[in-house]
Order: C-alpha cells, then sequence, then structure tokens
C-alpha cells in the first residue's frame, strides 16, 4: 500500500510541475481487490461538465513529444510501430526519460490472453478470441522491423545488459499498454473546438480515418491520467476532450463522491474487451457470440440449397451461398 501510494503521489506530483490541472475532488484508488488495478475515484461531489483534469499536449508521450524521432528516422515503420519505438526508447533512458514517473505508475503484467498458458488458451476453443491474439504476428514484426532499427543503433538502445529478449520483453509490455491505454488523439485544425475521444479501438479507427483525415491528424498517443480510467458498459460519466493546447476529461454527469470515474473504451463486447484489455462486463448490453463464417456457409448448405432449389435454380455454389447469407444478414462482410 505506502509502494502504491509513493506511486501515485510521484505521478501526481510529475503532473502538477508538468503544467497539468487535477480536481481536487478526484483522487487515485486500488481497485485491485476488484481485479481492475487503478481507477479514478470521485472524493467530492462533482458536477455535469465539471474538468476532472486537463493535459497539456507537451506530456503525452507520442512520436511527437518523444526524443526519439528527432535521432532516427520513423517514417518506414507504419501503424503503432513509431510509438511502440519511442516507448521501448523512453522507457529504457529510465531516469532520463521525462515520462519515468508515468512509466512507474504503469502495469508490469497483463491479464490478456496474450499471455496465457496453452492451457489456459484452451478455455477460449471455440470463440474467435483465439484467432485474434496474434503473438507470432507481432513477434515477427519485432524481428523483421524493430529490432534491426534497435541493434543497429546501440547509443539509443544499450544493448550491454539487454539482449534481443529483453527487448522483446519491453516490446510486449510496450505494446499491451498501447493496446489498452493508448488514445486517438485528433489535432483539431480547422477551428479550435474540441472532439470526441476514446481508448483506442483498432476496428473503429479503419472505419473512421477518411473522415479523420480530411478534418484533422490523428495521432496515437499515450495520455497520462486519462488512461488512469477505467471502463464498465453503461456506467460511462467522462468525456476526453482533445484541444489545440490540452487534452481535457469532463464530467458528463453528476458524480457522487466515492463513485468512480469511468472513460468509455467503446461498445465492445466482451471477447474484444478481453483480448484488448483483459477483462469481461457482466452484464455487457454489447456482448455478441461469435461465428466463424465458414462454420455459418456450412451449416446454412441446406437452407440455401433449398432456396435456390425453390427459385428453380438448382444445388448452389459455394459463392452464391455467400452471397445468399450476405443478402439475407446471415455473415458479416
Ligand atoms: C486504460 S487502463 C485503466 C487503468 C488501469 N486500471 C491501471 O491500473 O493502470 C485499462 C486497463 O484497466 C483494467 N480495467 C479497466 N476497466 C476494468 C473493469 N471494469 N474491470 C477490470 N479491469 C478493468 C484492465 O486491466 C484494462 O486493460
Amino acid at each position: 500500500m505506502a509502494q502504491f501510494d509513493e506511486v501515485n503521489t510521484a505521478f501526481l506530483g510529475w503532473l502538477e510541475a508538468n503544467g497539468a490541472t487535477v480536481s481536487k475532488s478526484l483522487s487515485l484508488q486500488d481497485y485491485s481487490a476488484e481485479y481492475a488495478g487503478r481507477g479514478v475515484v470521485a472524493i467530492g461531489d462533482i458536477n455535469k461538465d465539471e474538468e476532472l483534469f486537463s493535459i497539456p499536449r507537451s506530456l503525452l508521450l507520442s512520436p511527437e513529444t518523444s526524443e526519439l524521432a528527432k535521432k532516427i528516422d520513423l517514417a518506414s515503420l507504419e501503424g503503432w510501430n513509431p510509438l511502440m519505438m519511442c516507448m521501448i526508447y523512453e522507457y529504457c533512458c529510465g531516469e532520463e526519460s521525462q515520462w519515468k514517473p508515468y512509466f512507474d505508475i504503469l502495469p508490469t503484467e497483463f491479464s490478456t490472453p496474450m499471455f496465457w498458458t496453452n492451457e489456459e488458451q484452451e478455455e477460449l476453443k471455440g470463440t474467435g478470441v483465439i484467432d485474434k491474439i496474434g503473438k507470432e504476428e507481432v513477434e515477427s514484426i519485432f524481428k523483421e522491423k524493430l529490432w534491426p532499427l534497435i541493434s543497429s543503433n546501440p547509443d539509443l538502445f544499450p544493448t550491454l545488459d539487454r539482449d534481443e529478449s529483453s527487448y522483446l520483453k519491453i516490446f510486449h509490455r510496450m505494446g499491451s499498454l498501447i493496446m489498452a491505454y493508448a488514445f486517438h488523439d485528433t489535432l483539431p485544425t480547422k477551428e479550435e473546438g474540441s472532439s470526441d475521444g476514446s481508448v483506442m479501438d483498432e476496428d473503429e479507427e479503419d472505419e473512421d480515418e477518411d473522415d479523420d483525415e480530411k478534418e484533422s491528424k490523428v495521432n496515437v498517443s499515450m495520455v497520462p491520467m486519462a488512461d488512469m480510467l477505467n471502463h464498465k458498459t453503461g456506467h460511462n460519466n467522462a468525456r476526453l476532450f482533445h484541444e489545440k493546447t490540452c487534452l481535457r476529461m469532463v464530467a458528463i454527469k453528476p458524480i457522487k463522491t466515492g463513485q468512480q470515474i469511468y472513460n468509455t473504451y467503446g461498445d465492445l463486447c466482451n471477447a474484444d474487451l478481453l483480448r484488448k484489455y483483459g477483462f469481461v462486463d457482466v452484464p455487457n448490453s454489447h456482448n455478441i457470440v461469435e461465428i466463424s463464417g465458414e462454420s455459418v456457409v456450412a451449416k446454412c448448405m441446406a437452407t440455401v440449397a433449398a432456396a435456390a432449389a425453390a427459385a428453380g435454380r438448382g444445388e448452389a455454389g459455394k459463392e452464391e451461398k455467400v452471397e445468399w447469407l450476405l443478402d439475407h444478414d446471415g455473415l458479416e462482410e
């Protein structure tokens, strides 16, 4: 407990010393008894629209703010990898890094299926989660894209006491943090107004990318303090606003003393919550059961064949079956 409080105090002191403001009506709280790590609790009544905290852009950790982007060319890297490299670099800088008190408050262990034993993963058999874990895929990205950059810059990434497997461990920690803690930071360009924000969800990213690109620039960034808020389906009471000079978390409902302050991670089913964040929500109004397209096509053959026969077309081929299922909402694209 003493260590928990020390880390919190150092983190909050670091935020304040670097221009952040945090409302006196909230505090970091230990929710580990509920398997939810740290969270943020109201220690005074909070009104709707009241500011909870404000984080200057200079405290965000991203390729825009990390020194690494000035030292090596990260342009050849895609997706999360520039941020990943910056996080590995800043973490390895230890005390020298501006973000040391931030790394100290972030977890080192995760409950996502990526870290489960083979036996534990067996429990997920029959769900769509198992195919989406992707441990081998991310490790091959590390090997092919990141490790060559790390190992060819020993002045930036010390290799004396850290070999490839140590960097791989750091890579996994940073990857898990990006997945569960990072935000899409939308930089307003047209006007100084603010825009919506939520803990990132790469599936939403694809859908929104075109619109976002037209309006403003989107960066994947770590936002200290904003990422201390937990999620509970149907209990969201705070929202992050992205402004020109800072990011502001604001209450979207009155919050009573003792209540936890929740951000939303998106309208996610339990499979996605488990895969990305390592927990499930019960009840969860967004829950769904996923059935693989292959099984749907196989199981529906008889129905499709009957429909084809009724239309006087004889037995349908696989493509026709898929077409029919798509038309009848039996399959998602
Ligand atoms: C953005 S962080 C929130 C801060 C985090 N609790 C901590 O201690 O650093 C997201 C992580 O918090 C935890 N979390 C958030 N909401 C939760 C919930 N309702 N139940 C259990 N764990 C939760 C999960 O481990 C998730 O990956």
